[in-house]
């Protein structure tokens, strides 16, 4: 094989993979037939309207709602049947709202705790701050990666909207996913912080998968390398976002007309 094909061959590899996905909320089906591939250094969105089972979706991968029925593969194991805890330690992370960012504690110091449970454990959340110096390294790292070194002694109470929701990736990159979930990660944002986070999309799934539940089409349009759109719990359309929008179906989706 040559360095080429190797390289082709690790683009492409499928990472998270899910099969005749589908969840009951009583008698109603949430989330019916959703085959999902997620490839390494790749950004794969998932758009639909509202109500189309977005969520759901990565409540599924994710463990949080069991599935109904379906099958989930990450990084070939089967994890239909596998805790949240045990999956998010597999390498499977989700970027949590920004509650997930300890308002009180510095920018550096809440890398560095989340640097001092890499797998996803809060079990040694009772060590005192001092503890965790040896992790400054690495945390200082980390801060530069995402373009926070400059406010790393800022209480993070104290950051913009756009610069906490960076610090928020930051936490979450200090687990070192294989796959990366982001919730609607420009939600609520200006132009200027969106186009830094869409940067910094980009470059974190240089290295691993990256999969993002996003409302703003034009950041898919530019980011996203495969697009997969739900309605009413199932899979309308995917493919690349040139051939997602002019889909017909996923027009009248959108706007209730194939019109442009
Ligand atoms: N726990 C639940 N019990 C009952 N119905 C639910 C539950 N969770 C979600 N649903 C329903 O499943 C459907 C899909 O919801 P979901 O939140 O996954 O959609 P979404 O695409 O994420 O929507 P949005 O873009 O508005 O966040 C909705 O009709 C919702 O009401």
């Amino acid at each position: 094989m040559t360095n080429a094909t190797a390289h082709i061959n690790e683009e492409s590899r499928v990472v998270l993979s899910a099969r005749g996905l589908r969840r009951d909320f009583g008698g109603f089906t949430a989330v019916r037939d959703v085959d999902l591939d997620v490839h390494h250094a790749r950004v794969h969105a998932l758009i639909g309207p509202n109500g189309a089972g977005k969520t759901t979706v990565f409540n599924l991968l994710t463990k949080f709602l069991q599935p109904s029925a379906g099958t989930i593969n990450l990084l070939g194991t089967d994890i239909t049947r596998t805790p949240p805890d045990k999956v998010a330690r597999m390498g499977l992370v989700r970027s949590f709202q920004i509650s997930a960012v300890f308002p009180h504690l510095t920018v550096l110091d809440n890398v560095r705790v989340a640097l001092q449970r890499p797998n996803g454990l809060a079990h040694q959340f009772w060590r005192p701050l001092a503890a965790l110096d040896t992790l400054n390294e690495r945390a200082e790292q980390l801060l530069a990666s995402v373009g926070l070194a400059k406010e790393r002694d800022i209480v993070a109470a104290d950051l913009s909207y756009g610069r906490k929701r960076v610090l928020e990736i930051a936490t979450t990159l200090a687990l070192d996913p294989k796959v990366l979930l982001l919730d609607e990660p420009m939600a609520g944002m200006g132009q200027e912080d969106v186009s830094v986070i869409a940067d910094l999309i980009r470059e974190v799934a240089r290295t691993r998968a990256v999969l993002m539940v996003e409302h703003n089409l034009s950041v898919v349009a530019n980011i996203c390398h495969h697009v997969t759109v739900l309605q009413r719990g199932e899979i309308l359309a995917e493919g690349n976002y040139e051939t997602v929008s002019n889909d017909p179906r996923v027009r009248v989706a959108y706007m209730g007309t194939e019109e442009a």
